[in-house]
């Protein structure tokens, strides 16, 4: 009898199910490694985007990363499905997941500042609507402290008796390196309400990463502090590289070298050795984005100091970009006018073919205005991105993709090609942007053969060699390294 009595409780556990509002960089590989890592569970991810739920479900999926396909192949039509079904695969989970944009205001209170939250609600919304059973509802999405608190009111104002919990688990993921990041979290951060609902719907979270996180790796807290972790971890990030950029200007000034620097002050076990890359300057969509939205939640909150305080943070960051464009004019005898400039690599990271706020576009920008010709090669972007994103209006990226302008007219002085050796034929300068390996074992020789002469190459993330470079007779220009002689002639750049 009691065994019998078991049997049917056993039944009557149904599978847990899992949906996700939003298939992009963060909803597909999260919840790719959630269906991978948890079989006894259905994980659907939607979207209102049919090219890309059709790419989720096909062999050339979305986005590039590492992995990625792999963890895809194992568990779709498994235990992971791909959808545009949004309203009947939410009114069937457990547990929704929001993965939305959360882009920048353009418009408005709080324009160039503020998240934009029109997804959020949207989405938040849908879910009251179409929902006939309990819900726990988890911020996956960035947002700002508090928002929680408003997605509650959109739930439970029209709640026919359905009780949702709200969590927020902002993803700590990076791109390039996400499969990795999401097998191996440094945390998992989940925050409640402290009520006995709220503590139980934290535990069904915890038990679902509980099947390949270490306990001692999921961190709990409130709500309002696990939305701030994820803006202040962020800030912190963006601080290290706007810092060791902002030395990397006083090393040129003064002979020292960023990465001798960088390596001293990183042995401090205090400061640690990691992101203390100089570069032409970071980009990627949330850094920026988090930290405008971070200042802008400070000034609401009456601390124009603390709001002024990490703005620095992105004025070095655009102070970095234009410092190298001026390098470059000015090392080329203050124009740059109808001279071929390569640029290898545009990703805004290597090992990703995102685009998103990529150093790269206001490189491009810049040399642009000085009316250079130029000449791009990344291996993982294509033409057609390229120039929408030199066409495209600042923070307009961060919507949903068949929401951002259409057709925009092609950039003349642009041409991509496929090839690092086409690029730089014929060209005056070479810029590399993104730190792909391949950039490092060209053969420079052969490059420097078929440029125009004197042949400059400028370094943006210090990754070929000043001095074997300048042996080939290459003038060079890397970031925060010594100056080239030729360089030094040149008028003070700002
Ligand atoms: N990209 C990252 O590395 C990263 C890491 C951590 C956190 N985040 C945050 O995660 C969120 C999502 O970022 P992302 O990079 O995945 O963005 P993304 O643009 O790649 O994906 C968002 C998806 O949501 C879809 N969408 C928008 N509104 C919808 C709706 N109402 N219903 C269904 N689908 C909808 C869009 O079509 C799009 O495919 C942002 O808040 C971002 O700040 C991003
Ligand atoms: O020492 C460094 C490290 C990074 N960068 C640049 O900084 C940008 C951001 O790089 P990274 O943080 O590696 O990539 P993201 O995918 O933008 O990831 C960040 O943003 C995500 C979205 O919020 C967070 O989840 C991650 O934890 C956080 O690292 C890129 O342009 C990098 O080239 C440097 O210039 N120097």
């Amino acid at each position: 009898m009691v065994s019998s009595d078991l049997r049917v409780t056993d039944l009557a556990v149904k599978m847990v199910k899992i949906c996700c509002i939003g298939a992009g960089y963060v909803g597909g590989p999260t919840m790719a490694v959630i269906a991978l890592k948890c079989p006894d569970i259905e994980v659907v991810v939607v979207d209102i985007s049919k090219p890309r739920i059709e790419a989720w479900n096909s062999d050339t999926l979305p986005i590039y990363e590492p992995g990625l396909d792999d963890v895809v192949k194992q568990c779709r039509g498994r235990n992971l499905f791909f959808s545009t079904d949004v309203e009947k695969h939410v009114a069937e989970a457990d547990i929704i997941f929001v993965s939305v944009n959360t882009p920048t205001k353009t418009r408005g209170l709080g324009a160039g500042k503020a998240a934009d939250l029109t997804y959020w609600e949207s989405a938040a919304r849908m879910i009251a609507d179409v929902s006939k059973s309990d819900k726990i509802v988890v911020e996956k999405s960035t947002v700002p402290v508090k928002t929680a608190e408003a997605i509650e009111k959109i739930l439970t104002h029209n709640s026919k008796g359905i009780n949702y919990q709200i969590l927020s688990n902002p993803e700590f993921l990076a791109e390039g390196t996400a499969i990795e990041d999401l097998f191996k979290p440094d945390r998992v951060l989940i925050g409640g309400r402290e009520t006995p609902e709220g503590r139980k719907a934290v535990q069904a979270l915890k038990d679902v990463y509980a099947h390949w996180v270490p306990e001692d790796r999921i961190l709990t807290t409130n709500l309002w502090s696990a939305e701030l972790s994820k803006l202040a971890a962020n800030a912190f990030l963006a601080q290290r590289i706007s810092s060791v950029n902002a030395i990397s200007a006083l090393c040129e000034a003064t002979g020292a070298n960023v990465t001798e620097v960088a390596y001293a002050v990183g042995k401090d076990t205090r400061i640690g050795p990691k992101f203390l890359n100089a570069s032409v300057g970071f980009g990627g969509s949330c850094f920026q984005k988090d930290i405008l939205n971070l200042v802008y939640i400070c000034e609401c909150n009456g601390l124009p100091e603390v709001a002024n305080y990490w703005k620095q943070v992105i004025k070095i960051n655009d102070y970095q970009k234009s410092r190298f464009v001026n390098r470059v004019v000015s090392s080329m005898f203050n124009t740059v006018a109808g001279k071929k400039i390569a640029v290898l690599g545009f990703a805004f990271k290597k090992d990703t073919g995102d685009t998103r706020e990529t150093p790269a576009i206001d490189v491009c920008k810049g040399l642009l205005g000085d009316k250079a010709q130029i000449s791009i090669y990344d291996p993982q972007v294509t033409e057609d991105q390229i120039q929408r994103d030199l066409a495209m209006n600042k923070f307009d990226w961060d919507h949903p993709m068949h929401l951002q302008p259409t057709s925009p007219t092609a950039v003349k002085q642009v041409s991509c090609v496929w090839d690092a050796y086409e690029a730089t034929k014929g060209a005056h300068g070479l810029c590399i942007l993104t730190e792909w390996d391949e950039f490092k074992t060209l053969d420079y020789q052969k490059i420097f053969d078929n440029m125009q002469k004197p042949a400059f190459v400028f370094d943006g993330r210090n990754i070929v060699d000043p001095e074997k470079l300048r042996e080939i007779g290459f003038i060079v220009y890397s970031i925060g390294k010594p100056l080239d002689a030729w360089l030094k002639d040149m008028p003070a750049v700002a």
